[in-house]
């Protein structure tokens, strides 16, 4: 399943690019007068290959939660059990994510691929847990690359079922204590940076244990023979980037990079979330560089890790707000001006048809 969605993945389309832009500039408005929109409708349609690209809507989002081995390491002030309480929270409507999904008329679907612990059955929640957390990356691999590749396709399994039930945008959450940890880890593998520039403070964490946490990514870098200056860089390959999602990624990054995977490969776009979607789009990348043509920013995290992987995935965010929850709580409040920026496509008047008058040459 995975191969025959990396397969069906296409870079964006050159003639619906030039087309948007071309259209853009005969729009009624000064050009470049939206700024950073003008690039989201021109992208939308490059990743539709069509002109003006489809209405990004309705959106669906998917929360993905796991739990990280790491955690015995105390990067988090927070206790494991945590993103189970928060799984059953989101699945009564209480999260935060739960507030923006409802403000953006989206709808949650949680998916347990890794909590450590076993979940009743519950409206809205799906099942496809890999195992009760990962294996600590610091010590050896977080997990197998076969567990990676089962949690990648829970991935692509969830983002085809929203996609055929009639999803026009995925947005990708996530929820696990200790994952900003994975997601530092993987940064640092795929951006190239040092640890200590990608490594943040999460949920708030003081001096001493950011300290820790940052001595925790490295080692997981050297003990995983993934430190800079190893021969084979984690891009280099396919299988590369695949042994080193596993190797210190989480069940949620994993899936969440199938779930982008897979709106490439169907053409609809995936708005990003924080530095948790980041990570897992670094790992889409690397998987298939074009997988980014068909992904908008929707934030930027506080998290430093958030900032880089934006810069090496050529990425503008859309939102600033200094956020840093996850969830996909970032990408829901992005999910309004996407929209925004598609129907500005279709509905505003060129300066022809409306007989307005253009600035001479
Ligand atoms: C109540 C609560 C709700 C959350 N919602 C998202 N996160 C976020 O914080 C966690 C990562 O931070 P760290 O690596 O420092 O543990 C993840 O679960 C992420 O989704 C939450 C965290 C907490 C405590
Ligand atoms: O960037 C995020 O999404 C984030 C940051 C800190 C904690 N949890 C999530």
């Amino acid at each position: 399943m995975l191969a025959e969605t990396l397969a069906a993945i296409r870079p964006a389309d050159q003639r619906a690019l030039a087309e948007a832009r071309a259209h853009q500039d005969r729009l009624t408005k000064p050009r470049g007068s939206l700024g950073a929109l003008e690039d989201v409708a021109i992208r939308l349609a490059g990743a539709a290959g069509a002109c003006p690209p489809p209405m990004p809507s309705p959106a669906a989002l998917a929360i993905f939660a796991a739990d990280h081995g790491v955690h015995a390491r105390g990067v988090s002030p927070w206790p494991q059990e945590v993103t189970v309480q928060m799984v059953a929270n989101f699945l009564s409507g209480g999260a935060v994510a739960n507030a923006f999904a409802a403000q953006a008329g989206v709808p949650v679907t949680v998916v347990d691929v890794g909590v450590a612990a076993d979940l009743p059955d519950a409206p809205g929640l799906v099942k496809r847990k890999i195992a009760y957390g990962t294996a600590d990356l610091s010590r050896g691999p977080a997990m197998t690359v076969d567990q990676a590749v089962r949690a990648l396709e829970a991935g692509i399994v969830v983002a085809r079922g929203l996609v055929a039930e009639g999803a026009r945008c995925l947005i990708a959450g996530d929820m696990g204590i200790a994952n900003t940890t994975a997601s530092a880890a993987l940064v640092s593998v795929f951006t190239g940076k040092d640890p200590a520039e990608v490594t943040g403070r999460g949920t708030g964490i003081d001096d001493d244990t950011h300290k820790r946490k940052v001595a925790v990514v490295r080692e997981a870098l050297h003990v995983n023979g993934l430190s800079h200056d190893e021969p084979q860089p984690a891009g280099s390959s396919p299988s590369e980037a695949l042994r080193a999602l596993a190797a210190v990624g989480g069940f949620e990054h994993a899936a969440i990079a199938g779930f982008i995977l897979c709106g490439a490969a169907a053409r609809v776009p995936v708005i990003l979330d924080g530095v948790i979607a980041g990570a897992g789009a670094l790992a889409a990348a690397a998987l298939d560089p074009a997988t980014t043509d068909h992904c908008v920013a929707g934030h930027r995290s506080a998290e430093p890790g958030h900032a880089a992987t934006l810069d090496h995935l050529r990425l503008r965010p859309l939102i600033d707000l200094e956020m840093r929850l996850g969830e996909g709580t970032g990408a829901l409040l992005a999910h309004p001006m996407v929209c925004a920026a598609v129907r500005m496509m279709h509905d505003v008047a060129t300066f022809d048809a409306a007989g307005v008058t253009e600035k001479p040459v």
